[in-house]
């Protein structure tokens, strides 16, 4: 199986932790583009979801599925979302699509953090992706210093502008011992508004694609 069908194979088998008359919340990216399709398929079976990102917002609603703004919305029962890379113990980096704050706060507010991969994201240590970091514009010279004092080497995503009108720092050459640590370390930084790492709340379930089939880690 090629990668992308890896990516649907857990698109879809993420359809089974939707609940009838939920709101979703529904993450970003190449493999959430498959469960989009897939919760389709149950539109009529749910209320609608919470998107974290323009770009997800714009495919659900082009699926025909009502999109709500977070603020409307007491509680979800359940987030899904990918990853960029994913670690045995269920901490993730995430932000390769820029759409790291947003994912943050959805997934804080669902009860269940479903993440759905396929195999090539499970590493031992985070850091060989480099970490996204979303920074204030004008925080940015300032922020880069204070990665570098942390041990990585910071890289100015150019051209992106995250939904939130913020920009993005990729960290290269970290290598990610403590996780928890870190995502407290960077958050701490003035300036920056989230850090790519999902260690304080990690996914609840995983769902990764193999070419065995799909593979599910508690
Ligand atoms: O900002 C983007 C998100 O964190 C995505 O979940 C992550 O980049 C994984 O994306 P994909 O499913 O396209 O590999």
């Amino acid at each position: 199986m090629t990668q992308d069908e890896l990516k649907k194979a857990v698109g879809w088998a993420a359809l089974k932790y939707v609940e009838p008359d939920s709101i979703v919340g529904v993450g970003t990216g190449s493999t959430v583009n498959h469960f989009i399709d897939a919760l389709a398929t149950m539109k009529a079976d749910i209320e609608g979801a919470v998107s974290s990102s323009e770009a997800s917002a714009a495919r659900l609603k082009a699926a025909g599925i009502p999109v709500f703004d977070l603020n409307s919305v007491d509680s979800l029962s359940v987030y899904v979302d990918g990853a960029d890379e994913i670690n045995g113990h269920n901490e993730m980096i995430k932000g390769g699509g820029a759409a790291l704050t947003r994912e943050k706060i959805v997934a804080a507010v669902a009860k269940k953090f479903v993440c759905i991969v396929d195999e090539s994201k499970q590493v031992d240590i985070l850091g060989a992706f480099p970490l996204p970091v979303e920074v204030i514009p004008m925080a940015r010279s300032y922020v880069a210093r204070e990665l570098v004092k942390l041990g990585g080497d910071p890289v100015y995503r150019e051209g992106v502008i995250t939904d939130n009108g913020n920009v993005i720092l990729d960290v290269y050459n970290l290598k990610i011992l403590d996780p928890k640590t870190l995502e407290k370390q960077i958050n701490n930084i003035v300036g920056v508004v989230t850090v790519g790492l999902f260690a304080a709340r990690g996914a609840d379930t995983v769902l990764v694609g193999t070419q065995s089939g799909v593979v599910t880690k508690n």
